[in-house]
Parts: C-alpha cells; sequence; structure tokens
C-alpha cells in the first residue's frame, strides 16, 4: 500500500524547489548515496558504448560481426547510445518542446493528473511504500500507453491537443523502432524471430516523463533512486540537454554524456531474464545539479501482459542450458514491480532460481 504524502507544495518537488533557498527538506535527503567516479591522472571516465543503426541494419556481409557487438555491448554493458535511428528529428524535436512545455505548466494544470493514492499512473513525486522512505528529487508522469484498452481515460486522452498529438507520433515511430531493436537483439542471442514477435508485438508499453528541478543542495538528494528498469528494453530521450543520468559500471557510478540526437538504450530486468542471463540489465540512477532544471522522457517496452516472462524457450532449446530465471505472467511481474519500493536490482534477484529451487516453467 503507498502511504500517503504528508507535504506542502501540492506533492510537487517542482513548486516545492520554487519556494526553497537554502535547505532541503529531511525527507529528501538521503543517508547512503554512492559517490560519482572522479577520474584523476591514472584513470580516465569510461563512456558507454555507441551503437550505429545504420550498421545494424545495413549489416551486410559484416551482419555477424555487428551482432557480435550488439550482443557484447548487451552483455557487458546493458546500455547503448543509439545514433542514426531513424526517427525524424523534427518529430524528436516537437516532443521534446511539447514536454518543456508541459512541464513549465502552471502546477492547477498539472494537478489534473495527480497521482490518486494506491495508483502508480499519473502526476507526482515518488510514490511511499513505507513510513520514512526518502523522496527523489523529481516529479514524474507514468502511464500505460499501450494496450490502448488499458490507457487511463483521465490521462493521455485527457492531455492539450498537441502535446497528446505529438507523444501519439512519437509512440508510434518509437513502436517501430522497439521491435526493430528486439529482433536484432534476439537474433543475436539466438533467440527464434517468431517468439521475440510473439512476446514483444502490440507488447505492454509504458512512458515516464520526468523533471528534476534544479537544487540548492544536490550533493543531498537523489533525482532518481538507483534501479534497473522492469523492462524489455527502454528508449531514454534526453529533453534539455543537462545531463545527470548515471550508470553503475564494475561497481562505479559514471556520468552518461548524451551524444546530440542520439537515444540512450537500457537493457532491462525482463531481457536480462528472457536471455537467461546473457544481457545484463543496467543500474542506474539520475542526479541533480544546483543551477539548471533536467528533464527527460523514457520508454519502456515489455512483453504482452499475458505473456510469460522467463528464459526464452526457443534460447533453452538452442542453447541446451538449464533456465536461471523463474517465469511468471507480465501482468503479475508488474504488480509486484510496482508494490515495491526501488531498490537497485533486487527484484531480479529474486526472480533468479536459486540452488535445490526446482525450474518454473
Ligand atoms: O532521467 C533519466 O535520465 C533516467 C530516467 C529513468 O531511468 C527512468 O525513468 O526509469
Ligand atoms: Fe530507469
Amino acid at each position: 500500500m503507498a502511504f500517503s504524502q504528508p507535504l506542502p507544495s501540492h506533492g510537487s518537488v517542482q513548486e516545492l524547489a520554487k519556494a526553497l533557498t537554502l535547505t532541503v527538506p529531511h525527507q529528501y535527503v538521503q543517508e547512503h548515496l554512492e559517490p560519482t567516479f572522479v577520474p584523476n591522472g591514472s584513470s580516465t571516465l569510461p563512456s558507454i558504448p555507441v551503437i550505429d543503426m545504420n550498421d545494424l541494419i545495413m549489416g551486410g556481409s559484416n551482419m555477424h560481426l555487428q551482432l557480435k557487438y550488439l550482443r557484447s555491448v548487451c552483455h557487458e554493458w546493458g546500455i547503448f547510445q543509439l545514433v542514426n535511428h531513424g526517427v525524424d528529428k523534427s518529430l524528436v524535436e516537437k516532443m521534446k518542446n511539447e514536454l518543456v512545455e508541459f512541464f513549465n505548466a502552471p502546477i492547477e494544470k498539472k494537478l489534473k493528473y495527480k497521482l490518486k493514492g494506491g495508483e502508480y499512473e499519473g502526476y507526482g513525486q515518488t510514490i511511499l511504500h513505507a513510513q520514512g522512505q526518502k523522496i527523489d528529487w523529481a516529479d514524474r508522469f507514468y502511464m500505460i500507453t499501450n494496450p490502448r484498452h488499458r490507457r487511463k481515460s483521465n490521462l493521455l486522452p485527457e492531455f492539450p491537443p498537441l502535446l497528446r498529438d505529438t507523444l501519439e507520433k512519437y509512440l508510434l515511430e518509437l513502436q517501430k523502432l522497439g521491435m526493430t531493436l528486439f529482433g536484432l537483439i534476439g537474433q543475436a542471442v539466438d533467440i527464434d524471430k517468431g517468439e521475440m514477435l510473439e512476446i514483444f508485438e502490440d507488447g505492454m508499453q509504458s512512458v515516464r516523463m520526468t523533471y528534476y528541478p534544479p537544487c540548492p543542495q544536490p550533493e543531498l538528494v537523489v533525482g532518481l533512486t538507483p534501479h534497473s528498469d522492469a523492462a524489455g528494453i527502454t528508449i531514454l530521450l534526453q529533453v534539455n540537454n543537462v545531463e545527470g543520468l548515471q550508470v553503475k559500471k564494475d561497481g562505479i557510478w559514471i556520468p552518461v554524456n548524451f551524444l546530440s540526437d542520439a537515444f540512450v538504450v537500457n537493457v532491462g530486468d525482463i531481457l536480462e531474464i528472457l536471455s537467461n542471463g546473457v544481457y545484463n540489465s543496467i543500474e542506474h540512477r539520475a542526479v541533480v545539479n544546483s543551477i539548471k532544471e533536467r528533464m527527460s522522457l523514457a520508454m519502456f517496452f515489455n512483453p504482452k501482459l499475458e505473456a510469460d516472462v522467463g528464459p526464452s524457450k526457443s534460447l533453452i532449446r538452442n542453447t541446451g542450458k538449464p533456465p536461471l530465471y523463474k517465469t511468471l505472467v507480465m501482468e503479475q511481474y508488474l504488480k509486484e514491480f510496482f508494490s515495491r519500493k526501488l531498490n537497485g536490482k533486487t527484484f531480479l534477484e529474486k526472480m533468479k532460481i536459486k540452488n535445490g529451487e526446482g525450474h518454473e516453467t
């Protein structure tokens, strides 16, 4: 059950930040923030891999090498910047502008979509699952966009027309891109194309739009708690050129510097499970700064709600390896994920088959 939020400012961090001068209220102060990696004379800042969609689509005689690279990136990093993704630049720009306008609108307009107790779709700050839980320095808007009949009638359908129209177009374009990526990602790990299609085509899709206000004490708060996404893949758009995303690689937190015109693609927990652990979901977080707000739009691509979330049947058959993760129906998987507080990769750990446990398939 989510606890109600005894906070001023309509439960909006954006409104709270406007009123603050020096110090952050204790509900937002994190107790155990891990430091960001700082390069020194003998070390440099590692940067996340770049994948060029043109190379993948026109792989030709090089295709096996391109797929091998994709596989190694999804295994070692679980995140990459995708360039030449083919999504119309003017549509992406429009999407960004509409989002900035949405978050800059007066609070009354956004409160139309306010999160209700016990629900996880709508506009608001961190959903609380425990007394004393810390609140992230951000406001979010999360909603399911596909299947269409699962859309909440008071959210996307009630958006201002320009935002709604742009978002609909953007969702369709990203859906195409998502399916192309799933095809390639499946192929690279020996999952039958038909199985990928069956699982993800017209699957459950959702978006999270986030607004991170500037913060007077940015080193005390976190914009988004460390987590891995409960998704197949996530396609992330940084909206206003302000950095803040960090990934945990080999135990250290490194910042992601978005390339202009690139999307950042994450491997989510469901793809880790589906690939039977060949791919690794990436733990990530967002930090904030004292000068400028940051905005992002994440789109999550998942299996159909009635599909099984478990190691791919064709992969198990093709490789002969035993399943390392349990299988759960997508709808149930989501319910369990959202009933918990975000906490690194702990939910994925629960899906692992431990020694002595039977294989649930
Ligand atoms: O704001 C970002 O860059 C990250 C967003 C994210 O990880 C999420 O919404 O799950
Ligand atoms: Fe995320």
